[in-house]
């Protein structure tokens, strides 16, 4: 019988930006655990990015004011990135796509990719997934958003997406507008608007990441449910979307696209 010696693959080596908040700082440590990955570069607000340490893939978790920038330094780089930061609108993706289509290649071969994902929890990618699934079969949709008072944007990402592809569901079945006889609101009590759908913003000590879709018709009500209870629920996605994110260039938003959830 012939003995064969798999060679192992070469570590991947990951940089993190925003390395010292609470997404990051738990990313670095994920990192490092990886088998497979290795981090070459953790950078705090401040630093210069440089060359990120001749990082493959930059994880990005910072601020929406910061992260375009940021993500644009990687791919002038040819570095792939897996964008955990929010703000991500219409507006900056088309940006984004110009940036990556323009980019030099990555340092891995092949072109760049970034992945944008409003949510790296297996949880909260179904829960997404069977709002906008259940969407158009019920009249009211709300969505509420429960999060630390630490956060710093209204309303949270995934709220944002998960309002989005709600709305594109209900535009493609032909739905009326939700059902809302309020004509006084002085005080946006109602909560904001996103793509149609209503979408209230809590800020909670004690609370992590968490989120209701509410679905009703007449007679009956379906609530959806997801809950973060802390941030290590994040790691399994992002350290997916670090091996995967040189196997899809482009820009792709929702980690969804690469799980096979989509
Ligand atoms: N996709 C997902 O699953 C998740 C996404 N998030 C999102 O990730 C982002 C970060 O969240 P969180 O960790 O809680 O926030 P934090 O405020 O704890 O961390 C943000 C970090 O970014 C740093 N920072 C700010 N500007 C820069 C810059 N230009 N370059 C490098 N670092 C910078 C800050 O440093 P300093 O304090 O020195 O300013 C801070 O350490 C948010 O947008 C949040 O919504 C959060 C959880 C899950
Ligand atoms: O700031 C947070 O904490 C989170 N941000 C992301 C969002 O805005 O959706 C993801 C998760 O909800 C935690």
């Amino acid at each position: 019988m012939t003995e064969t010696t798999a060679r192992p693959a070469r570590e991947l080596k990951v940089a993190v930006i925003g390395a010292h908040g609470r997404m990051g700082s738990e990313a670095v440590r994920a990192v490092e655990a990886a088998h497979g990955l290795s981090l070459v570069a953790a950078h705090g607000s401040g630093d210069d990015l440089g060359d990120l340490g001749g990082a493959d893939v930059a994880v990005e978790l910072t601020v929406p004011a910061a992260s375009p920038g940021n993500v644009a330094h990687c791919v002038a780089r040819g570095v792939h990135v897996v964008v955990g930061t929010t703000g991500w609108d219409e507006a900056r993706l088309e940006t984004l796509r110009a940036q990556v289509a323009d980019a030099p290649a990555a340092v891995t071969g092949g072109a760049v990719g970034v992945l944008i994902a409003p949510n790296f929890a297996v949880g909260a990618l179904l829960m997404m997934s069977f709002a906008a699934k259940a969407a158009p079969f019920f009249e009211s949709v709300e969505v509420i958003e429960l999060h630390h008072p630490g956060k710093v944007d209204a309303p949270s990402g995934t709220a944002a997406r998960t309002a989005a592809m709600i709305g594109r569901a209900r535009d493609e079945a032909g739905c009326d507008a939700v059902p809302d006889a309020t004509t006084h609101d002085p005080d946006g009590a109602r909560g904001a608007r996103v793509d149609g759908i209503p979408v209230h913003s809590v800020r909670l000590r004690g609370l992590t990441a968490h989120q209701e879709v509410l679905l009703g018709n007449a007679g009956e009500m379906l609530t959806l449910r997801h809950d973060s209870f802390d941030r290590g629920s994040f790691m399994p996605g992002v350290l997916a979307a670090v091996r995967a994110v040189a196997d899809h260039p482009g820009v792709t938003v929702g980690l969804e696209h690469y799980l096979g959830l989509a």
